[in-house]
């Protein structure tokens, strides 16, 4: 058998953690399938003392990652630490100038830095591998830089963020509060330090851009990119989807269209009967549009220590087989400049949860407004509150929510729409607006 590959691991919270137990119980097997036995030898973390559940005495030690980066005894530089600078950047920089092959989980890092650090890997003959970045276990990064190589994509969407997810099914499902299940998600492992990455969208974001990179072959563009978290999302919205037949999911969509790459991050309709609305908890699914092989759906495990683990090992069996796919599945160099389509233009239908004073003519000026601005209602449902008075009589100072739903329609046409139906006093506060994609 070959040399052993010697691996150095920094961060030993969930995921840290979760890769050390993988490779003591499945080294023998890692070892069988790659020809190569893989080893852990050198670790880094914070605090030398803490009780993580296993014994850290037998690797050798680094206060600071990035002295193991740059002196350690290893072939691998494995970083789950996390964040976009500071010592998971710095580390994996030095990995990389020194040839070192690194295997990370951190799309945070990738998302910023991802094409300048695949320059540096490339011109040093260093692997970087991330398969744990993107949708946690699901293997979609090497699905993209190696399985669908042979097609022209025109979209990738997915349930990316496992925090979410979980919020989201646990809110519909049992009526538990957003906070509430927030803490669980934490309690679980599945969010990120700062949870509001997770919450607000920026975590879906990251691992979009990173889809986007491999699915059309251009230059990664954290910054195009429309986004909205879930934190709007209340449980009216959630009934109000189900009784009309629909789901919310935060979806992450790239998609090519007439005039450049659509890169959006919000939380969506998706009909109850589609693939994408089966997907509950912390799972996620990524869908890939190809022009030969049609259109795939993967779907696991998203978040926690262990699905993350399973990709972050895999990453590292990769690199002992001796697989040297390019790090964007291409050299950097023949990445295209991305184009961003502008997401007042995107096309859908849109839900759209009214507070509406309860006088005569509101809705007359509503459905007047909306079709001043050229766009169609397929339904429009008033629900009135418990307790408010009986149909027949109405308060002018108790707001009743009002459900609408257009046909396909633009952004544009919608926000002004909406703008203008806030002039007209109709409304007691800000419109929600969810859009709706009538998925398989
Ligand atoms: N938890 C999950 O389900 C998933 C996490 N990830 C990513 O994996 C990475 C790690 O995530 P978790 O394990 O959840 O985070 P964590 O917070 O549990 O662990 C991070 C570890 O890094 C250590 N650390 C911080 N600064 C350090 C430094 N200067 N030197 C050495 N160690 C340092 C911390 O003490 C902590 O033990 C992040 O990039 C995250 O986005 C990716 C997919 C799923
Ligand atoms: N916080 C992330 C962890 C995995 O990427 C999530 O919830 O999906
Ligand atoms: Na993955």
């Amino acid at each position: 058998m070959a040399e052993t590959l010697k691996v150095g691991v920094a961060g030993l919270g969930t995921v840290g953690a979760s890769v050390l137990r993988l490779l003591a119980k499945h080294g023998d097997q890692i070892a069988r399938s790659t020809g190569r036995s893989v080893s852990v030898t050198a670790v880094s973390a914070r605090d030398r003392n803490k009780d993580r559940g296993f014994d850290v005495s037998g690797f050798e030690w680094f206060t600071d990652p990035v002295e193991m980066a740059e002196k350690g005894d290893i072939d691998v530089f494995v970083e789950l630490i996390g964040g976009d600078s500071g010592p998971a950047e710095d580390s994996v920089r030095a990995a990389l100038a020194r040839g070192i092959h690194v295997v990370t989980a951190n799309k945070a890092l990738l998302a910023r830095h991802g094409v300048a650090l695949a320059e540096i890997a490339e011109a040093n003959g260093a692997c970087l591998n991330y398969e744990a970045a993107v949708a946690g276990g699901i293997p979609i990064v090497k699905t993209l830089r190696e399985s669908m190589s042979g097609n022209g994509i025109s979209r990738v969407y997915g349930i990316l963020n496992g925090t979410c997810n979980y919020i989201l099914t646990r809110m519909e499902a049992e009526g538990i509060s957003f906070e509430d299940c927030l803490s669980d998600a934490q309690r679980l492992g599945y969010a990120e330090a700062d949870p509001t990455f997770d919450i607000e969208g920026n975590d879906t974001a990251h691992k979009l851009v990173i889809l986007t990179s491999l699915a059309f072959g251009t230059r990664i563009a954290s910054d195009d990119i429309y986004l909205e978290g879930i934190t709007s999302i209340t449980t009216a919205d959630i009934q109000a989807a189900d009784e009309l037949g629909y789901r919310i999911k935060l979806l992450g969509v790239a998609q090519q269209t007439e005039t450049g790459i659509e890169q959006r991050v919000h939380p969506t309709m998706v009909p109850k009967n589609s693939a994408i609305a089966q997907v509950d908890g912390v799972l996620n699914a990524v869908a890939v549009d190809g022009d030969f092989v049609g259109e795939i759906v993967l779907a696991g495990p998203g978040a926690g220590g262990d699905a993350t683990a399973s990709a972050v090992v895999a990453d590292v069996a990769d690199v002992a087989r001796g697989d040297r796919t390019p790090v964007l599945g291409m050299l950097a160099v023949d990445l295209k400049d991305y184009q961003r389509a502008r997401m007042r233009l995107h096309e859908g239908g849109y839900y759209i949860r009214l507070s509406v004073y309860d006088r005569p003519g509101a809705f007359a000026e509503i459905a007047h407004c909306m079709g001043n601005a050229g766009i169609s209602l397929e339904s429009i449902v008033q629900k009135r509150h418990a307790g408010s008075e009986a149909p027949g009589k109405y308060d002018e100072d108790a707001p009743q929510p009002v459900i609408l739903i257009t046909y396909e329609t633009t952004e544009v046409a919608i926000k002004e729409a909406l703008e203008v139906i806030m002039s007209k006093g109709v409304v007691a506060e800000k419109p929600q607006m969810i859009r709706i994609e009538n998925l398989n």
